[in-house]
């Protein structure tokens, strides 16, 4: 599916090396997907595994999920503009000052700044885990009160799982960008994520862009797992 908002399949890059991460990033086609770099990967191999992915025609989302007072959130965005990201994430727990920081910190890149998204309920968590951590409200009501506090901060939008999206999509309005992970095609394993949805319902229910990472990443030919998922909803 290729539109206005480019290809919304964003590949996450979970591998422990660059050789390995780059074995599979030169079989794939910029036009089909986005890459997802995030906390392991940037760890071992840091900015320039980004910037070899830029070489290479990729937008890049950096997804270190921020969390931290707002100097030092908001000037790790900043980090994250100088290398020229499409885009990069904080933990919308991280409160409205936090946010507010970020956003206004980005101000200064104008319109090559990345998209600035937050985080609300990992999509590997279920009301249990929420009431383990003292939320005892259901993972949508959550999804829905912190989406509401990003919206508030100027934020472009939230990382949800595409079970929330309707209701997000409805309330926040169309052009409150949905980034849903938790994606997985009818035959493959949840593993560790709980709130999942199929590639075609996720863009049903209103998400924008896909994040799918294992389903594509451990695939025998990935590739080929790619192009399903991209004709599935198309
Ligand atoms: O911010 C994220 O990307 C993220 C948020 C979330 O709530 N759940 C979630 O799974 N992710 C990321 O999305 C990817 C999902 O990978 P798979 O479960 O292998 O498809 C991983 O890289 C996670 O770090």
């Amino acid at each position: 599916m290729q539109d206005s908002l480019g290809p919304r399949i964003i590949i996450a890059l979970d591998f422990s090396s660059e050789a390995s991460a780059l074995a599979l990033v030169d079989t794939l086609d910029p036009k089909l997907c986005r890459l997802k770099v995030g906390k392991e990967l940037f760890t071992r191999c840091g900015p320039g595994l980004v910037r070899k992915l830029h070489e290479r025609g990729f937008e890049v989302f950096l997804d270190l999920k921020f969390h931290d007072i707002p100097n030092t959130t908001s000037a790790a965005v900043a980090a994250a503009a100088e290398l020229g990201v499409w885009m990069v994430n904080v933990h919308a727990s991280g409160g409205q000052k936090m946010m507010t920081a970020c956003r206004e910190r980005l101000e200064s890149f104008g319109a090559d700044r990345p998209l600035l998204i937050a985080v609300t309920v990992l999509t590997s968590m279920t009301a249990g885990d929420l009431a383990g951590v003292g939320i005892e409200d259901s993972p949508a009501y959550q999804v829905n009160r912190l989406a509401t506090l990003t919206r508030s901060c100027g934020l472009d939008g939230v990382v949800c799982s595409a079970q929330e999206a309707p209701t997000l999509k409805l309330e926040q309005g169309a052009d409150f960008r949905l980034v849903t992970p938790g994606i997985r095609p009818a035959s493959s394993e949840h593993g560790d994520q709980q709130r999942v949805m199929t590639p075609a319902a996720a863009i049903e229910a209103g998400s924008d862009y896909l994040v799918v990472g294992r389903p594509i990443t451990q695939a025998a030919d990935p590739l080929a797992a790619l192009r399903s998922i991209v004709s599935e909803i198309s």
